[in-house]
């Protein structure tokens, strides 16, 4: 917004600094559903994609060509179907104004409102608080604007910072604005900013203000579902991305079979390995008759062993209970029954289940195509 200044610069730039802002307050209060208002371009949204306690991020703005400016940042990256998220995540950008009120804005715990109330006209200015602070009632409301009393520190500025802003506040009106709100829909508010002038210029305040709204009582918390369903939609949809999870049993059937299999063949070369070394004496006093060159003749473990895996013909086998050892197994599948029912259909499991089967395959004869 401010182009051109010598008098004061900020590092980083000021609108990092209130991404960063909102980043911190996400960090610190953990918010399941997120939803960012005039989100523009919808950079905020992209840098807030990555906290991974979000899981259904939303942005309103009246503009949809702006929204959808860089709209590919918000689809997931081929890596987000290597590293799956533990939790889900959803992204859903709608067209409309603030000052219309819509059933899929409800159940929010942090909306935020980032440089947008100045660039609203009067009525809808009017209508901004029933909407956010009434009707989307969320656990809290982060919402910034320019702060008047620092203009005289920004070079050139002749009225005010953005040709779009219909008004620009000091910090007494905008305090004013938002203890009213507060106080009418039960919130407390607490103002700070980002921006800091040159050192002697204390007095002016941050560039940047800032209120951060808690709800202390829930005017709208008796609502049913049938009234919610009559509230309607006044929105418009205009993008949704449904991120991959281990939520979602498809993608955590892929992530333990990857697991299972990288383990399994792990085991099988270290198996097979310390075999090759000791072979000879061992396949001639376990099994009292001569190697006859293949693997299955060097079995070394013993099938009665518990937990531990064996060879037996031409396979080895893994039991369960050796997987399930592993703690990232542990941590994707909680229990062996569970481990056991995600690997069904995906590997081979021996007659009772309780271990899975992997060939060895005959190196000799495989490269050689025999
Ligand atoms: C200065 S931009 C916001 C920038 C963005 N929040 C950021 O911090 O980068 C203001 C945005 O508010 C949007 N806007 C204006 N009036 C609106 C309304 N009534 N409802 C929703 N969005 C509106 C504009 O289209 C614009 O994208
Ligand atoms: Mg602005």
């Amino acid at each position: 917004e401010i182009k051109d200044m010598e008098a004061v610069s900020f590092t980083p730039p000021l609108y990092k600094q209130r991404y960063n802002f909102v980043a911190d307050v996400v960090n610190t209060y953990q918010p399941k559903k997120v939803v960012d208002m005039g989100c523009a371009d919808c950079t905020l949204l992209w840098k807030l994609k990555f906290c991974n306690c979000i899981e259904v991020l939303a942005g309103l703005d009246i503009d949809a060509d702006t929204m959808k400016e860089k709209i590919h940042r918000l689809s997931p990256l081929p890596c987000d179907y290597v590293w799956l998220r533990k939790q889900p995540l959803t992204i859903t950008l709608y067209q409309g104004s603030v000052a219309e009120k819509d059933a899929s804005m409800l159940d929010f715990d942090l909306v935020t409102c980032i440089e947008l109330i100045e660039h609203l006209e009067l009525p809808v200015l009017e209508k901004f608080p029933e909407v956010v602070f009434g009707y989307m009632a969320p656990t809290m409301v982060i919402i910034s604007t320019p702060n008047a009393d620092f203009n005289p520190l920004l070079p050139g500025l002749t009225r005010f910072r953005h040709p779009d802003h219909k008004f620009e506040w000091s910090r007494a009106e905008f305090q004013k604005w938002a203890q009213d709100a507060a106080c009418q829909y039960g919130y407390t508010v607490e103002f700070t900013g980002v921006g800091n002038g040159p050192p002697g210029t204390e007095n002016k305040g941050f560039c940047t203000q800032i209120g951060v709204f808690i709800r202390s009582s829930h005017k709208n918390g008796g609502m049913v579902t049938t009234e919610r369903d009559e509230l309607g939609h006044s929105y418009k949809i205009v993008f949704q991305a449904v991120y991959p999870s281990l939520q979602d049993k498809k993608y955590l059937q892929i992530a333990v079979t990857n697991e299972v299999i990288y383990r399994v063949e792990a085991i099988k070369r270290s198996l097979l390995s310390s075999d090759d070394a000791e072979e000879g004496d061992k396949t001639a006093s376990k099994h009292g008759q001569p190697s006859d060159g293949h693997v299955e003749a060097s079995c070394t473990v013993s099938e009665e062993s518990s937990a531990e895996p064996y060879i037996h013909g031409n396979s080895i086998y893994v039991p369960l209970a050796k997987l399930f050892s592993f703690s990232n197994l542990q941590k994707l599948c909680g229990s062996l029954d569970e481990l056991q029912q995600l690997l069904s259909g995906k590997v081979t499991l021996s007659s009772d289940s309780s271990a899975v089967v992997s060939r060895i395959r005959n190196y000799v004869s495989e490269s050689f195509n025999l």
